[in-house]
């Protein structure tokens, strides 16, 4: 059943997202950093990335939303992502976690599941990352995500695995990327399908999104507003940035494009139109 966009949720507030200009705290990885600090800029939020515990509790006074991404993991980062977390428990900062790579390293599986404990608003990853979180069969290598984790039997394997994890951990909501991304909140679920294949291609596009959803939190947007509004909307920019490249297509103009989309598109009304997707 696909479901109008009413249904989705993407009425008029839609059309207030990324009016409002949150501070949102990033603790994230090297690779995508300063991507994901533009991204936030283009869609007019105020990124800090800031990893010195000794700032923390000033700039939890200051912040509106809290991006952890475990992309470059390391001694130190741990202890950063640990004392992030646990003084966003205890401010009720909203909070989004990235579990990058986590079918990689038995290490960062532990981390992902002790920072699931403090209660944080968002738990995100690719399909294979978040399988591999659930305990399920994973074909995930390093960062990215294995397409066989997209077929219809394991997109629904996770979604009902993910409704039970809501039982367990009713504070925070699930979001598992790919082709079809799967959304589980307390109340609802849905798979969402916009997006273009390139956005599989370049690096930080699932880092970026953790970031949207930070930000949209961060505008006092409820979780599964925040979930279904932050990942469509940055795959309609990718589904705009691709009809404006020429063929052949090179990579490098398709992320030139998708930037210039992520600080243009919510500035039309009714962006939201084109939002696809279904309840489940
Ligand atoms: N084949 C695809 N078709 C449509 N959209 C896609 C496709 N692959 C990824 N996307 C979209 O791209 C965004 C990033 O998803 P992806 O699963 O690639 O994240 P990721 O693996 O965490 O990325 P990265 O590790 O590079 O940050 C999501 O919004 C997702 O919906
Ligand atoms: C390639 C890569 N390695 C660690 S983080 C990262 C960026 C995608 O999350
Ligand atoms: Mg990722």
């Amino acid at each position: 059943m696909v479901t109008s966009q009413k249904d989705l949720l993407m009425n008029k507030q839609a059309n207030n997202f990324f009016k409002k200009s949150p501070l949102v705290h990033c603790i994230t990885n090297e690779v995508t950093c300063e991507s994901m600090a533009n991204a936030l800029l283009y869609v007019n939020s105020k990124p800090i990335m800031a990893v010195d515990e000794r700032e923390f509790k000033e700039l939890f006074e200051q912040t509106d939303g809290l991006l952890l991404n475990l992309g470059h993991l390391s001694i130190n980062r741990q202890e950063q992502l640990l004392a992030a977390s646990q003084e966003a428990l205890h401010t009720n900062k909203p909070t989004v976690i990235d579990v990058v790579g986590v079918s990689a390293s038995s290490l960062r599986k532990k981390l992902a599941l002790t920072l699931l404990e403090n209660k944080p608003t968002v738990v995100k990853g690719n399909t294979s990352e978040m399988r591999n979180l659930c305990g399920l069969k994973s074909s995930g290598r390093g960062v990215d995500g294995d397409s066989s984790d997209q077929e219809k039997a394991s997109l629904q394997e996770l979604s009902e695995t993910l409704k039970k994890w809501t039982q367990q951990y009713p504070a925070t909501s699930f979001l598992a990327t790919g082709e079809t991304d799967i959304i589980v909140t307390p109340h609802t679920s849905y798979y969402l399908k916009n997006g273009v294949a390139e956005l599989d291609q370049m690096t930080g596009t699932g880092d970026i999104v953790g970031a949207l959803i930070a930000s949209l939190l961060g505008q006092g947007i409820e979780s599964e507003m925040s979930l279904v509004g932050a990942v469509s909307y940055f795959n309609l920019c990718g589904e705009s940035a691709l009809t404006h490249c020429k063929k052949p297509l090179g990579m490098a103009d398709f992320r030139h494009e998708l930037f210039n989309e992520l600080s243009r598109l919510y500035k039309k009304d009714d962006w939201w139109q084109q939002v696809k997707g279904e309840r489940i």
